[in-house]
């Protein structure tokens, strides 16, 4: 099926999720036994061919043969009567024209047995060598190959040992001479039964377990590997960062050593009949006296002298402070003070003044110059005092380093204590979100405890039905125990409420049900195909995790044209921290932002489509994404869209699957090998672009959605979509709450919570006045931030600019435009407001991710007007950053804004409360309906504004809940 899509799942702005089940029941090898089949690749098998001569490696099951024979029944029996036994045995085949016979006669499992083999009889008669070759359970088990020797039951019988494995339930096996000559029971092989706890169905689910045993060592291994790569990176970014700051020590003492060295070259011991120093008599070694002329100086009237000094230019700044006492027995007018300078002094700096420090009016300052003093009889040498003062600095610079990543630690367990307390609070508000039609009690179900479920059907498809019964299992209906016997629900209470009482097995990780009319058949109300899944938890069981690749051509923040990009990494970091392992496959595109890709290597290549592609692995948001570069170039053409070849999209996701194909190493088609169990999700982010290709893509998905409920509804009757309406959902995107997060935010000033949301907000948005040359008054900005096309409203975006501004408000707007002529007109119009409202706007007309982050804080309200919107992303951005989102009513805007004036009850119905400010109509009208609103609460109602601020900033925007969607949907695609 995939196969024969090829070129037309291309959707350039839309994105293909697979859900892989390698797992199934589906999933049985095929053992069909050709001699190619029988080529020696497998595992167990060590057989060597050369030249016509060939040696089967005996440590395989011989080795096993002689250890697992001790305590075996032979052993036993006394080895006459064995051999009187086995004799009459080989005998009685003999005369029966047996081909082979094996003793025991019964096998069990877990044992030895021999087998021998009347050569004679069959297509090997004159063969020299025998060899058998077997497996277990249908050739679906331990393939091995084992030498016949010439027995001692005499000329025909050849035998060997063979060891019967515990999860045996039949012995399959042929004979060859070691090269082509076969004898396989006339193309039938032969089999032997063997007893013991295995049969074909325990065996299957042995299988199931064991590949998902295997699976989990894989992943555990895989985990390790990463743990001791990070560990690498970090002890290796530990180093680095110690060099830097021994650099950065290194070049702090050179400059200051510069400036030291200048200052020794003016530094004196002595001036003539100015100042000069001598060892002072009559305190200890260190202490120095200073001597000063004050004739003729500045300060020659004073009634006191002081010295304000430091050592080493100042190094410590103002360190010592003295006061000076006359000499009477001098000629001139000297005075003296006793200083005792640092250890670490080289030089004295000085001025002297005529009171204390902070005190002082007049000042000898050696005309500007200050007075520096080589200091006599230092004992430190000046190499061993840059040593000294190299370590001292690194040592700071190590602490400073150290306390700043103690700080960013704390923030992180901050953030993350906020997240998990938000995902709590979320998934109390998912669980109560249903209780219009079914909750249960307790709310929250623990595994190994007894729930009851509460139904009321009259707001489903069973109203008015005079009986409901209840289905219901459990870990997504593949619970062990199959599904519990329908329960006919009964009354409870005076209202339409319906009761089914459920014990929760202890290995339940997830409840499944569903509602239906009659206790075999009937109407079903199964949540429109999804069926009713709570989760469970202290389960005993882990839920069983599926491996999930995307296919996508845009991905944040390496490829990101808008918000498909985003999409991308934050739905697979969130599917991923469920614990399933989720991959993407990207297009290599010349222009990638390489520098948000770690450990990118070549991982692979292979031939398709005329041209060898190389494949490369890397990491990005701590995602494994695979960089699919095709060397026809088709990727190397320095932009992502806009070059009217998107057949090279085409190209893309055919080679992906072919990628997935070789990575199974599985030879055959598509729906031959194991991609035949794997399920497709189809996501359309924007039915504007490849609405062609969209519709091919429709029919050959086996689940579909769009990024929200209105947009589904609002497309559903497309003619792409229609016919295939019962596998299309709307699922809401979510944010990525660590992308997008003011509190570990670089790129704005001051990090915030809903807890400091004002003091955080207004430097920032004092940074974005600053930053655009805006007036630094008190009025509201308005932000814009997007594609500049048709889709977002361009008019009512204009017209907004203009209504903020009459209105005493200010705009920032970040957009660009992928037309050109858009483009031009928005520079005019640049020209022209910046030029009439200077000071007051300002428009940015590129792409800048990190000045969207501080538009995104420093403004008061986003403004989204967007003609359609399947979902849209600033609003939610706007939300997590507290500014108030002010929207038209479309598609995910409808969904995740509700106005303060009119959705009070439609918020409510949801456990929300209202966030923001919409309107109707696509007219200047409904802007300034909503924006007049917006702008007088700012200027009239400034607290209730701010508590709003608060409020938007505390509702849950992020993959919480969509994830959990979707991860519902691709478990009931496995179902097919
Ligand atoms: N000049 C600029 N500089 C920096 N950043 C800029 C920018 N212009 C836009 N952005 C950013 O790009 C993203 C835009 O995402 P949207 O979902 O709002 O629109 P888009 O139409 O691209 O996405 C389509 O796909 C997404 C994902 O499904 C749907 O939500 C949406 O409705 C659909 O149209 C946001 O992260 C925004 O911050």
């Amino acid at each position: 099926q995939i196969g024969a899509a090829e070129g037309q799942m291309v959707v350039n702005e839309d994105e293909l999720s697979i859900t892989e089940i390698g797992m199934g029941r589906g999933d049985k090898i095929q053992h069909v036994l050709s001699e190619e089949e029988l080529s020696w690749s497998e595992d167990e098998v060590q057989l060597i061919e050369d030249d016509g001569q060939y040696e089967v490696d005996e440590t395989s099951v011989s080795v096993n043969v002689e250890q697992d024979i001790q305590g075996s029944p032979q052993d036993v029996v006394d080895p006459q009567a064995l051999k009187v036994m086995l004799q009459e045995l080989a005998e009685k085949n003999y005369s029966m024209r047996n081909k082979l016979f094996v003793f025991p006669e019964v096998v069990k499992a877990d044992s030895v047995i021999d087998l021998y083999f009347n050569r004679d009889l069959t297509a090997l008669a004159n063969e020299p060598d025998v060899v058998i070759k077997g497996a277990f359970n249908g050739w679906k088990w331990r393939l091995f190959t084992e030498r016949l020797h010439k027995s001692d039951l005499g000329g025909v019988w050849w035998s060997c040992k063979l060891y019967i494995p515990k999860e045996a339930y039949r012995l399959d096996f042929v004979f060859f001479n070691g090269r082509t000559v076969y004898e396989n029971n006339g193309n039938n092989d032969f089999c032997i039964g063997i007893e013991g706890t295995m049969n074909e169905d325990l065996f299957e689910d042995f299988l199931v377990k064991e590949k998902q045993r295997e699976l989990e060592k894989l992943a555990m291994e895989e985990a390790e590997r990463r743990t001791q790569t990070e560990e690498q990176r970090r002890s290796k970014e530990a180093r680095a960062a110690d060099e830097a700051v021994r650099a950065q020590a290194k070049a702090e003492i050179e400059i200051k050593n510069k400036k030291l060295q200048s200052m020794l070259s003016l530094a004196r011991t002595c001036v003539d009949n100015l100042w000069y120093i001598e060892a002072s008599t009559d305190t200890s070694g260190d202490t120095i006296r200073l001597y000063y002329n004050r004739n003729s100086r500045p300060l020659a009237h004073s009634t006191e002298i002081w010295m304000h000094g430091g050592y080493n230019n100042w190094s410590d700044g103002l360190s010592i402070v003295e006061s000076f006492v006359k000499c009477n027995d001098r000629d001139g007018d000297w005075w003296y003070a006793d200083v005792i300078p640092p250890e670490k002094a080289l030089v004295l700096d000085w001025v002297f003044a005529d009171g204390p420090a902070g005190n002082a009016r007049n000042y000898d300052n050696n005309a500007r110059q200050d007075f520096h003093a080589i200091l006599p009889n230092n004992n430190v040498t000046e190499e061993g005092f840059w040593v000294q003062e190299e370590q001292n600095i690194y040592t700071r610079l190590l602490q400073e380093r150290r306390e700043k990543e103690e700080t960013m630690k704390r923030k992180a367990e901050r953030s993350a204590n906020i997240k998990a307390e938000m995902k709590a609070k979320t998934m109390r508000r998912f669980l109560l979100s249903q209780k219009h039609i079914v909750y249960t009690e307790p709310l929250e179900i623990r595994a190994g405890t007894t729930v009851d479920v509460l139904y009321n059907p009259s707001n489903t498809v069973l109203n008015g039905k005079p009986e409901v019964w209840f289905r219901c299992s459990f870990n997504l209906w593949m619970h062990p125990s199959g599904a519990l016997p329908p329960q006919k629900m009964v009354k409870s209470g005076d209202g339409p409420l319906l009761k089914a009482t459920v014990n929760v097995p202890p290995d339940a990780y997830m409840m499944d049900f569903v509602f239906s009319e009659w206790e075999e058949d009937g109407i079903y109300d199964n949540r429109n195909g999804m069926d009713y899944h709570i989760p469970v938890s202290d389960s005993i069981e882990t839920e069983n995790y599926m491996r999930i690749i995307h296919i996508a051509v845009e991905m944040a923040p390496v490829a990101k044209v808008g918000g498909l990009g985003d999409v991308v990494t934050s739905l697979s970091r969130a599917v991923q921290d469920l614990g399933h392992t989720v991959e993407v496959i990207l297009p290599k595109y010349d222009c990638l932002n390489q520098s948000s890709v770690k450990d990118l290597h070549l991982y692979q290549s292979f031939s398709w489509g005329g041209t060898e592609i190389k494949v490369w692995v890397g990491r990005v948001e701590d995602l494994t994404v695979y960089f699919l570069e095709p060397q026809n170039g088709m990727f190397g053409v320095g932009c992502v869209y806009g070059r009217n070849d998107d057949r090279r999209f085409g190209f893309f996701c055919h080679s992906a699957l072919e990628f997935i194909l070789q990575n199974e190493f599985s030879p055959e088609h598509y729906s031959q090998s194991r991609m035949a169990s794997t399920r497709v999700v189809f996501t359309i982010h924007n039915l504007e672009f490849g609405a062609h290709y969209i519709g091919k893509a429709m029919t050959y998905c086996d689940k579909a959605t769009t990024v929200s409920p209105t947009y589904s509804r609002d497309v559903a009757g497309h003619g792409a979509i229609a016919p295939h309406r019962e596998k299309f959902y709307g699922i809401l995107n979510g944010i990525d709450p660590d992308i997008w997060d003011p509190y570990t935010d670089n790129f704005i000033p001051v990090p915030y919570t809903c807890e400091n949301v004002v003091e955080g907000k207004r430097a920032a948005k004092r940074a974005l006045q600053q930053k655009f040359g805006l007036q630094q008054t008190d009025v509201p900005i308005v932000g814009i931030i997007t594609r500049l096309t048709a889709q977002k409203g361009i008019h009512l975006i204009k017209h907004a600019i203009h209504r903020t501004l009459e209105s005493n408000g200010q705009v920032v707007l970040l957009g660009s435009a992928p037309d050109h002529r858009i483009q031009g007109d928005f520079c005019r119009l640049a020209d022209a407001l910046h030029g009439v409202y200077h000071g007051r706007v300002k428009l940015v007309l590129t792409y800048d991710e990190p000045l969207s982050h501080l538009i995104y804080a420093g403004s008061d309200f986003i403004i989204v007007p967007s003609i359609f919107e399947p979902c849209g992303l600033t609003q939610l951005v706007a939300m997590r950053y507290g500014s108030i989102p002010i929207v038209r009513k479309t598609g995910g805007l409808y969904d995740t804004v509700f106005d303060v004036d009119n959705d009070k009850d439609r918020a409510r119905s949801l456990g929300l409360e209202p966030n923001g400010f919409s309107f109707d109509g696509a007219d200047s009208n409904g802007v300034d309906y909503a924006l007049n609103r917006a702008i007088g609460a700012w200027f009239d109602a400034r607290d209730w504004f701010h508590s709003l601020c608060k409020r938007v900033m505390e509702q849950d925007w992020s993959w919480n809940r969509p994830a959990l969607d979707y991860i519902e949907l691709y478990h009931a695609a496995r179902k097919f």
